[in-house]
């Protein structure tokens, strides 16, 4: 493996520890709420305020002067400098110049510098010093501690030249190198030659009819988690939803890539634990400051290592197994391969692939699965836990919310046609995303010299792009902090990273734009919509506040834990008693019809 450093360090910088951004920067707790609250977190005192915005004032006072003093530029070259001062004709030689020796403009400027030393940060999320940081620093600057710097990008126009326009000269460099073990040379981390072929394979089994297909899994997964929370209502008990949420992705990615069912809302097994190993191991990897698990004696020994690859062997076996089912189900059938090719019975990605006549090497399947199963699991599930976190901080998106999928759904279970109904459903997920966007950082690598910003960059840069400070940037939206799902026009298109010109990335941009994005925002909003349309959430009384960490998702430190209350039954049309039992592989859910045909689950 070639780099040990770690991708997400703590370090430490020579900002004032409670400085505040100018306009509120994001809070270490998650609270987003303006104005609404269920009043169940402490408010900071009213002074505190004032405090930090005198201590910000100053810094960015000192920082203008710094700036002001040119700290912040290379000097001139004499030659240059006296070009400058013959007008028209010195302007022509110093483009000459420029030409022959290939300086420009960009490299009298040297990036802002921000130094850190390397030293724990108490738990803190590491993307939050680096608002702070962007606030003082701008869009682009270079962040230092010790041998190693990073190049930290907050700026739409540099995002979109690394992840667009230029993205050829970009690789995942360390992020590649730490999920190498896990994910081997799937789509997330693999080098160009093998992205490009394994891309063209995967992108067409995400065809719209499956997605459709997958709307029913969505439902019956989401009903799975109802029946859950319909439980612990009854017994009075609270619910850990980041948990839950994680559980239900899990059960939906498992059947939707390789027809596996987890069943892990109501069971706990060995490869449920094993899958969950993995992750863990990968997370760790990606925050932990020295690379223990490079170190051959210690790999051996430790027993967190040993568990780690006993785990993987475990979830690689059961992957290849899977794959020897799949390819003999596909010999024996008569279906004929066609663009939309989906088996009614397994229409998961693993079939398309292997059904397309794909010439691929088993491992090249197993890590392509791997790395289908992680981008699609912790991703969604974080989407859900933050979103209900919000929610329960904003009631009156709550109620707005829940008039919407009164209205559309009723009992029903969703449909595709419901998707472009639910529009403010989406709204929600598209506002939660934003303010907590999954991963919330792009990791790069530069393979070719480049300008970034007017910048010059070298060769070999290892450069972090802040989802998290652009979807927060006061640049670029009004009260940044704020949830609220109203700034996307309901009748305006979807918002993505081209009409906001990227400075919103919720799937990142370019060419390796997350591949699940429709699969992603609708099996969210299907899970929203069912499950607000049944209960109500609060954050359970004596709940551990909800602060934020990471791996590659934002986490809740200590979990999201929730009052569920089930909601009062809107008036329920009188019903035919025409009870059908549905069995969708291992799943079996209750519907029934009303005088109208509609079809709706059977109450809980
Ligand atoms: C809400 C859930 C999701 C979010 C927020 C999300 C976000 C992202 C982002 C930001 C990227 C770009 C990474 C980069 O440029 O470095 C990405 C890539 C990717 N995502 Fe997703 N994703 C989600 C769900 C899914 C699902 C459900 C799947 C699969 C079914 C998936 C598969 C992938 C793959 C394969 C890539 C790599 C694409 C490539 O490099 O060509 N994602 N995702």
């Amino acid at each position: 493996m070639a780099s040990t450093t770690a991708f997400f360090p703590s370090f430490r910088f020579p900002v004032p520890s409670n400085a505040k951004a100018r306009l509120a920067s994001a809070p270490r707790s998650g609270t987003i709420s303006c104005g609404f609250s269920n009043g169940r977190e402490p408010e900071e005192p009213p002074g505190l305020k004032d405090v930090q915005r005198i201590l910000e004032e100053k810094r960015r006072a000192e920082l203008a002067a710094r700036i002001a003093s040119g700290e912040f530029s290379v000097p001139q070259s004499r030659l240059r400098s006296a070009f400058r001062r013959l007008g028209p004709v010195g302007k022509f030689l110093d483009e000459m110049l420029e030409r022959w020796v290939g300086v420009g403009d960009a490299q009298r400027l040297k990036i802002p510098q921000a130094k850190g030393s390397i030293g724990a940060v108490g738990g803190q999320a590491f993307f939050i010093p680096l608002y702070e940081l962007f606030i003082t620093y701008g869009g682009i600057f270079r962040l230092t501690f010790g041998p190693k710097s990073f190049l930290i990008v907050s700026d739409p126009e540099i995002a979109k030249r690394i992840l667009r326009d230029n993205a050829q000269d970009y690789s995942k460099g360390i992020l590649a190198e730490i999920l190498e073990f896990v994910m081997g040379k799937g789509l997330i981390p693999a080098d160009y030659d093998v992205w490009k072929v394994r891309r063209k394979a995967i992108v067409p089994a995400l065809h719209q009819k499956y997605v459709a297909k997958m709307i029913g899994l969505f439902g019956k997964a989401s009903y799975g988690l109802c029946e859950k929370l319909d439980k612990a209502a009854s017994d009075g008990e609270d619910s850990e939803m980041e948990s839950l949420f994680s559980r239900m992705t899990l059960d939906v990615i498992g059947k939707a890539v390789f027809n596996y069912n987890f069943d892990s809302l109501t069971h706990d097994n060995g490869i449920i634990e094993a899958v969950y190993t993995v992750l863990r191991e990968a997370e760790m990897r990606s925050t932990s400051l020295i690379p223990t698990w490079e170190i051959p004696i210690w790999k051996d020994i430790s027993p967190r290592q040993k568990k780690a690859s006993q785990a993987l062997k475990l979830v690689n076996d059961t992957l290849d197994d899977l794959i020897a089912i799949c390819k003999r189900m596909v010999e024996q059938e008569e279906l004929q391969f066609h663009e939309e090719y989906m088996n009614e019975q397994d229409p998961s990605i693993l079939h398309f692939l292997l059904a397309s006549g794909d010439d691929v090497s088993s491992k090249q399947l197993r890590d392509d699965l791997m790395t289908l199963l992680i981008a699609g699991h912790e991703t969604s599930a974080a989407v859900l836990t933050w979103t209900f976190y919000l929610l329960s901080k904003n009631p009156h998106v709550m109620s707005k919310l829940q008039d919407e999928v009164d209205s559309v759904l009723g009992d029903r279970l969703p449909t595709i046609e419901d998707m472009k109904k639910l529009k403010y459903t989406t709204r929600v997920i598209n506002e939660s995303l934003r303010l907590y966007p999954q991963p919330p950082v792009l990791i790069r690598r530069s393979l070719d010299d480049d300008i970034l910003g007017g910048f010059p960059i070298k060769r070999g840069e290892d450069i972090f792009i802040s989802v998290w400070n652009l979807h927060r940037s006061p640049k670029h939206w009004t009260d940044p902090d704020c949830f609220n799902p109203e700034r996307w026009p309901l009748d305006g298109p979807n918002p993505n990273e081209i009409n906001q010109n990227f400075s919103y990335l919720p799937f990142g941009g370019g060419q390796r734009k997350c591949v699940g994005d429709m699969f992603a925002t609708f099996e969210t909003v299907v899970a929203t919509a069912m499950l607000v349309r049944r209960f109500n959430f609060q954050m359970a009384l004596g709940a551990p506040p909800v602060e934020m960490t990471t791996g590659a998702t934002i986490h809740t430190t200590e979990g999201l834990l929730m009052t569920v209350t089930r909601r009062p039954q809107p008036p329920i049309i009188p019903k035919l008693e025409t009870r059908t039992q549905i069995v969708n592989g291992d799943e079996t859910v209750t519907l029934q019809e009303d005088q109208q045909g509609e079809v709706s689950v059977a109450p809980l």
